[in-house]
């Protein structure tokens, strides 16, 4: 089974399938029902006991709504009595090793990952404990809260006892987190490994909520970034989208009840509007309105060395920045870069050039390095993978260009009887019909009717959806 619980009443029949598959229509919840995890251990066996409300038999969208949150709840419930669970995870550490690793949200347990994932980086591993803390305090706040207003535990000296040990984890957790909401700033030159703190934090939040048998999305934690490139580098979405920062709440009531942490990343783009904006909304989408960005722990990562907001005022100017400068309550800084590890003196030089500025000695040597000049790099000698960075969108287009032309050249044959490879998208100019529809241009391929291109206001967005 899925879930590694089972549902079944008090006189031990069955009850409930598969929790965690949430399409099941046919989901019942009985009262007074055992939770049974599929592991062999009788220690784990709780009593649940559900408010009659709440059962459900049949299937509309309200009474599975319902439902699942019961389920959901009483899996909170299970993931405290979970912890004394030893659950082994197979995870890779830094040299690619395969290596066994306990994950079972005790700070103990937090400090050894940590160790684990970062080697000699104190600062990383100072980050990482601090906000992992600020998830799991969360997770477990919800949790007891879930039990009190839903759940019975029994009182025998076993269950005390085990809830006496949960209690103990707890504690150190929470005087982990300074006993206030995270709302953390995690700084550090470009390189120095903001993005692999998150996604170390990301990586064993998941594991935990596995090993508990806690459901996690991409709303357990919301990764988000300020900007479109940056927000797909981080597999995020942007934090416009993600709390409906350009319009009116809607379905987003609902999706973030069970949130725990919330990131923003590339904080340095963000204007004091964006933050007050951000503060107001994310009040609203979680409900609490006296608590600032809605009482959920918050990490706000990037480096104000680099991009400013476009149009707007900075953060970091104090006479206006209210919600940045009473708020936030954590500065965390990296400060070793990690992206030059193959190349410490460049490593160094853009360091020095990013905090002081350079020397024309300096400025000399970056322009040997400059591809194409009679000393420099040779063009073939660009890795294929290679970012570019572009004044114009000019720039980015021709660079676009010659690189789809290149890929032309290696991947086809100009002889027409031999196929082009089995990736190509074959468009003949024949079958395109041009239809201009209010401020949308697109081209229709007349014989399917897919719409090829969809273009508004210079944005293009390639294949779209199909026109009926
Ligand atoms: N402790 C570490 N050990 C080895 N490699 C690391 C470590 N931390 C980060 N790296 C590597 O260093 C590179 C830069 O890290 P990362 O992208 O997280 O930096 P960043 O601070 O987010 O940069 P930016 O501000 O440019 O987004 C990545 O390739 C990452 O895998």
């Amino acid at each position: 089974m899925e879930s590694g619980y089972e549902f079944r009443d008090k006189d031990g029949h069955f009850q409930c399938q598969s929790i965690l598959t949430r399409c099941h229509g046919s989901l019942m919840c009985g009262k007074n029902l055992v939770v049974c995890p599929n592991v062999s251990s009788s220690e784990q066996v709780i009593v649940i006991e559900t408010p009659g409300e709440q059962i459900m038999t049949e299937t509309s969208e309200n009474e599975r709504d319902i439902v699942m949150r019961t389920t959901n709840e009483m899996l909170h419930t299970c993931a405290l009595n979970a912890l004394a669970l030893k659950v082994v995870k197979r995870i890779i550490d830094k040299n690619g090793n395969t290596i066994d690793m306990e994950v079972n949200g005790t700070l103990e347990n937090v400090r050894q990952f940590a160790d684990m994932s970062f080697s000699d980086d104190v600062y990383q591993k100072k980050s990482f404990e601090i906000i992992t803390c600020a998830f799991i305090n969360q997770l477990y706040k919800q949790s007891e809260q879930c039990a009190e207003e839903t759940c019975k535990f029994h009182t025998d000296k076993q269950s005390t006892s085990k809830r006496r040990r949960f209690s103990n984890a707890r504690d150190k957790i929470e005087l982990a987190t300074g006993h206030k909401q995270l709302i953390g700033f995690l700084s550090g030159a470009g390189g120095t490994g903001k993005s692999h703190v998150i996604r170390t934090v990301c990586l064993y939040a998941q594991k935990l909520c596995q090993a508990l048998h806690v459901v996690f999305d991409k709303r357990t934690i919301v990764v988000t970034a300020l900007t479109g490139a940056a927000a797909v580098s981080i597999n995020g979405e942007t934090t416009a989208k993600a709390f409906a920062l350009k319009r009116k709440v809607q379905d987003e009531l609902d999706e973030f009840r069970n949130t725990y942490l919330v990131v923003v990343d590339e904080i340095s783009f963000a204007s004091i509007e964006d933050m007050e904006l951000l503060n107001e909304k994310m009040k609203e989408i979680l409900d609490k309105p006296l608590q600032p960005f809605g009482g959920v722990p918050i990490v706000f990562c990037g480096d104000f060395a680099q991009h400013s907001p476009v149009g707007g005022i900075p953060l970091y100017n104090e006479d206006n920045g209210v919600v940045w400068r009473d708020f936030v309550n954590v500065f965390m800084e990296l400060k070793n870069n990690h992206r030059f590890n193959g190349d410490p003196n460049w490593g160094k030089l853009l360091g020095k050039f990013r905090d002081i500025g350079l020397t024309t000695d300096e400025v000399a040597l970056i322009n040997t390095r400059v591809v194409g000049t009679p000393n420099g790099p040779k063009e073939r000698s660009i890795p294929f993978d290679a970012v570019y960075a572009t004044k114009t969108n000019i720039d980015r287009m021709a660079i676009n260009d010659a690189i789809f032309a290149k890929h032309l050249v290696q991947t086809h044959f100009k002889v027409p009887e031999i196929d082009p490879p089995m990736h190509t998208l074959c468009i003949k100019a024949g079958n395109l019909r041009f239809h201009v529809r209010g401020t949308r241009r697109e081209y229709r391929l007349i014989s399917t009717g897919y719409n090829l291109c969809c273009c508004g206001r210079g944005s293009c967005e390639g294949p779209t959806q199909k026109i009926p």
